[in-house]
């Protein structure tokens, strides 16, 4: 047999997938599981690094044993960023539940760390805002107030690491503590510059650096695993939205991408200088291959697709997301109902952990259709806003590529079409996040020469949508939301 595909695991907020790609891009086989979601508190979101492990593990050998393990050349993994977990290296058993990229409970430290004067300095190291988002104060807590995390450190048993970090010293047997650069950069204890632990901002936020990984390439031989049988290489890792944009081939600067899942992450490709922004958008590492990193500008929105998970779970208005497609067709507008789905605080431009969402417009006339249009609506503003900002510092979006569950939705994508007045552009391969860590991975092993290769091989565009309002109705759209955004910010 020959080892001709590549096997991604996909470790997300939500679910594990495994997917082995050909050297053509097409998917040959997947498994899937979701990972259960803990919530102790308001605002606490909790995930066990036990179950994300062995949910990883089983999917990797379901998609093995679905192709014959001797098919996988290589491996290539991407996740959810931020989200840390605590480990014990002599047991190799997590020492506490995992805080997850959407968890709050750092909101007060870092509005102290704010009004202390820390933001400049912390923003142009890392290129990233003091927002419980991040890792670096996730960990700091774990060990004020988690016992076994305390004494872990205190023994020199505790190890750290983004979620790809914690799969590979897994996958590794324990023989790598490594992360790559992007997920490095989502930590707030990462120099964007150089890719290295900044010692000023390990001891601002009291982390010890003996615990952390050291920060690797993107590609190459990161590791490798004796769970498919044989010694199968680990040759790619990224954060899961530096792979969409990957996956999207955002190689050249200005190629901009957005992921609509339970959040959306829209990224910039900016080129090999660290871009600076000054209308609150994040820089962070689209990559790194060969030591050299390419940089990219983003915006995050933390409710998305989480959106429409309350409509269905929490207002029970719809059974299905699927659902949101044709009710929102169904009527002519949303009737002046504008949503604005601050359900866990709001992300870029604004910053705000503590704001909530807010409902607005509505009259005895308003039916579920309305609310689900301005739910749906309300996805085609916060990407606005956050391609108004890019623009404004000097990145105007020629057009966007998009991915993730929410694109499936044809209704939402010519509506993003029209808010934006640029062309919407859906893949073939809507696995974008897993193509790119295929991709990654195929140049890590050596398979394409580098990621333009890969995408010349794996990448391709599938269906457009131009915009069909005109510009007057487009700004009134515009209005109507900056006045719901000022309304929610004022509360
Ligand atoms: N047809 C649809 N219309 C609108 N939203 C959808 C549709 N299908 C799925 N979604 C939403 O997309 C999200 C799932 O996307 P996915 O990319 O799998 O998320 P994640 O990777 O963040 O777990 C869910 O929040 C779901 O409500
Ligand atoms: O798991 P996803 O797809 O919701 O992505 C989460 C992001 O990486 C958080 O920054």
């Amino acid at each position: 047999m020959t080892a001709d595909l590549i096997l991604v695991l996909d470790a997300g907020t939500t679910s594990t997938r495994a997917i082995a790609f050909n050297l053509a891009g097409a998917i040959v086989a997947s498994a899937q599981r979701p990972l259960t979601q803990h919530y102790p508190h308001s605002g606490w979101v909790e995930h066990d690094a036990g179950e994300i492990w062995r949910l990883s593990r089983d999917c990797l050998i379901d998609v093995a044993d679905q192709v014959g393990a001797p098919r996988i050349a290589t491996i290539g993994i991407t996740n959810q960023r931020e989200t840390m977990v605590f480990w014990d290296r002599t047991t190799g058993e997590p020492v506490s539940h995992a805080i997850v990229w959407q968890d709050r409970r750092t909101a007060d430290v870092c509005a102290a760390l704010q009004a202390a004067g820390h933001e400049p300095t912390v923003q142009a190291t890392t290129g990233l805002v003091l927002d419980p988002y991040f890792s670096a104060t996730k960990i700091r807590w774990a060990i004020d107030n988690w016992p076994a995390v305390a004494d872990a450190l205190a023994d020199g048993r505790l190890l750290v690491g983004t979620v790809e970090s914690w799969l590979i010293w897994k996958l590794s047997a324990g023989t790598r503590h490594v992360t790559d650069a992007t997920n490095a950069s989502r930590t707030l204890l990462m120099r964007l510059d150089d890719c290295s632990w900044d010692d000023g901002l390990l001891a601002l936020f009291g982390v010890p650096a003996a615990i952390l990984p050291a920060i690797t390439d993107c590609a190459g031989p990161l590791a490798a695993t004796a769970l498919l049988g044989g010694d199968t290489p680990i040759t790619g890792s990224a954060g899961d939205q530096q792979a969409a944009t990957i996956g999207h081939a955002c190689l050249a600067p200005g190629q901009v991408k957005a992921t609509y899942g339970t959040g959306c992450f829209l990224l910039a490709h900016a080129g090999p200088v660290a871009p600076v922004s000054t209308h609150r958008l994040l820089s962070t590492v689209a990559w790194r291959i060969g030591g050299v990193p390419a940089y990219a500008l983003e915006g995050a929105i933390f409710t998305a697709g989480a959106a429409v998970q309350w409509l269905r779970d929490g207002l029970g208005i719809i059974a299905s997301s699927s659902e949101t497609e044709a009710l929102a067709q169904s009527v002519a507008d949303s009737g002046g109902v504008v949503f604005v789905p601050a359900l866990a605080g709001m992300g870029a431009p604004h910053w705000q952990p503590g704001a909530r969402g807010t409902l607005t417009g509505l009259s005895g006339g308003t039916t579920r259709a309305h609310i689900v249009r301005a739910t749906l609506e309300a996805m085609g503003q916060q990407t606005a806003d956050l391609v108004d900002a890019l623009a404004a510092d000097g990145v105007p979006a020629a057009r966007l590529r998009v991915d993730g569950g929410m694109v499936a939705n044809d209704w939402l994508c010519q509506n993003l079409a029209d808010s934006l007045g640029v062309v919407v552009e859906r893949p073939r391969i809507i696995e974008t996040t897993a193509l790119g860590a295929a991709m990654l991975a195929g140049v890590g092993a050596g398979m394409f020469a580098d990621l333009a290769a890969a995408a010349a091989a794996m990448s391709a565009p599938d269906r457009s949508f131009a915009p069909a309002i005109d510009p007057a109705a487009r700004q009134a759209r515009r209005d109507g939301w900056a006045h719901a955004i000022r309304q929610t910010l004022a509360r």
